[in-house]
């Protein structure tokens, strides 16, 4: 059994990043660029209105000041004719700014009439200019390699004026969860032997939420010689093989002898954490395999700790991208510290972040409310001891 950090670091070495292709950027959200990318032209182009009013002098402008209206600028209209002392312009936001002119007085301020406009209120300390590359200027870096394009980042992406992105392929992830007692939901309720299958559905949206497509779904019950064409199957079809169940040390427990015919690698096999001391992690036949307990809590807890992190990696991401923690204020009653790192659920509050009340390794109904994982490592070098009291490393779960 290795420590969690440990096996977070051999999980960091071990994984390289898939191979990469150009989309169109309508395809690119969600995925990891492959490149940096700089900007072909500087935003604004040119110095530009914020507001719809009349650009003009500075030196032009007092309450009361008539000044004669000598064109005007829209956006995407054609550049204006500069103006001189005691002239202004209509202009309209996002409108090239005419020589001459400094700023731009909301016309909210301004009283227009046969040609003329002048300010009738205060006009306020806004100059309502936006200089010429004063977002970004032609040639700067504005995204790095590595970065995730969120829905954010493809404003800036398309604002740097490219048609297409170079990002990592998505993972393709397949899903075996393995169990006699397992029945599609809607099912087991015909069968009092049965349960319903719950954690690849959860380990499934994970996946994607990390950026996977999920290639394939499988349930396989307790046999060896059937779970063995799951896994042929499995690893013909998909990058990253999840297994859920037999983790653990039970006579029916396959999960890892299951790819026995695959040259399993181990990266490594159990990790000193609670919940989810079973989870290993190998490879076989070039393709990586997550070994998930079946317990549905510890199923998630080291499918958010382990999976996610694994389907960065495999994009161009950090470990950290993934696995970022955060001090955090804490509140209420905590378990004590463990022989094992404990990833305690908890939930935010105004406050702090206080532990779920089920902590069952088995439970499925506090995973929809404990949106926080809480840290609390079996001998903490951070600082005081009054360190645990007030704050703790936390993850968004
Ligand atoms: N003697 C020992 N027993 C156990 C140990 C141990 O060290 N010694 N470890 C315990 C720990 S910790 C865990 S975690 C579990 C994990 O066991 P498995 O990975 O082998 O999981 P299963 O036995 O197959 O299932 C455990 C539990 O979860 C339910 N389950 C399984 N798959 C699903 C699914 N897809 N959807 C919903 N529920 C599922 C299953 O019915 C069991 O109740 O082992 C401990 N035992
Ligand atoms: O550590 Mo197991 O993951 O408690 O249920």
């Amino acid at each position: 059994m290795i420590d969690f950090d440990e096996a977070q670091k051999l999980l960091a070495e071990a994984v390289k990043p898939l191979a990469i292709e150009r989309v169109a950027l309508a395809e690119a959200f969600d995925r990891v660029l492959a490149e940096p990318v700089h900007a072909a032209i500087s935003a604004p182009r040119r110095a530009v209105s914020a507001m719809d009013g009349y650009a003009l002098r500075d030196s032009d402008a007092a309450i009361g000041a008539t000044l004669r209206i000598a064109g005007e600028s829209f956006a995407g209209g054609l550049l204006p004719p500069a103006i001189g002392p005691g002239q202004c312009l209509r202009i309209f936001t996002g409108a090239a700014l005419p020589e001459g002119a400094d700023r731009v007085i909301m016309q909210e301020n301004c009283c227009a009439e046969n040609g003329s406009m002048t300010i009738v209120a205060a006009y306020g300390p806004g100059w309502h200019v936006r200089p010429e590359a004063s977002d970004f200027a032609q040639g700067d870096l504005l995204l790095q390699q590595g970065t995730l394009l969120t829905p954010r980042a493809m404003v800036t992406l398309a604002g740097a004026d490219v048609d297409t992105a170079l990002v990592y392929k998505r993972p393709r992830v397949a899903i075996i969860a393995t169990g006699d007692e397992l029945a599609p939901p809607g099912t087991a309720r015909n069968n009092v032997l049965k349960i319903p299958e719950s954690v690849s559905f959860g380990a499934a949206a994970l996946a994607r939420e990390y950026g996977a497509s999920i290639e394939a779904r499988f349930t396989g019950a307790d046999e060896l010689a059937d779970l063995r064409r799951l896994a042929d199957r499995a690893l013909t079809l998909a990058n990253v093989v999840v297994v859920t169940g037999g983790a653990s040390v039970g006579e029916r427990d396959f999960a890892k002898a299951m790819f026995d015919d695959q040259n399993l690698e181990m990266l490594f096999t159990k990790v000193a954490m609670k919940p989810g001391k079973p989870i290993w992690i190998g490879r076989a036949q070039g393709r990586w395999v997550v070994g998930l307990p079946g317990n549905p809590t510890s199923a998630m807890v080291t499918a958010r700790l382990f999976l996610a992190p694994l389907l960065a990696l495999l994009q161009g991401r950090a470990i950290g991208d993934a696995v970022n923690w955060l001090h955090l204020p804490i509140t209420g009653q905590w378990p004590q510290r463990q022989t094992r790192t404990n990833f305690v659920r908890a939930c935010m509050t105004d406050e702090g972040l206080v532990p779920t009340q089920n902590q069952d390794s088995g439970a499925q109904l506090p995973l929809q409310e404990s949106d926080w994982l809480v840290r609390i490592d079996p001998e903490h070098d951070d600082a005081s001891p009054e360190f645990f009291k007030f704050t703790a490393k936390a993850l968004q779960f």
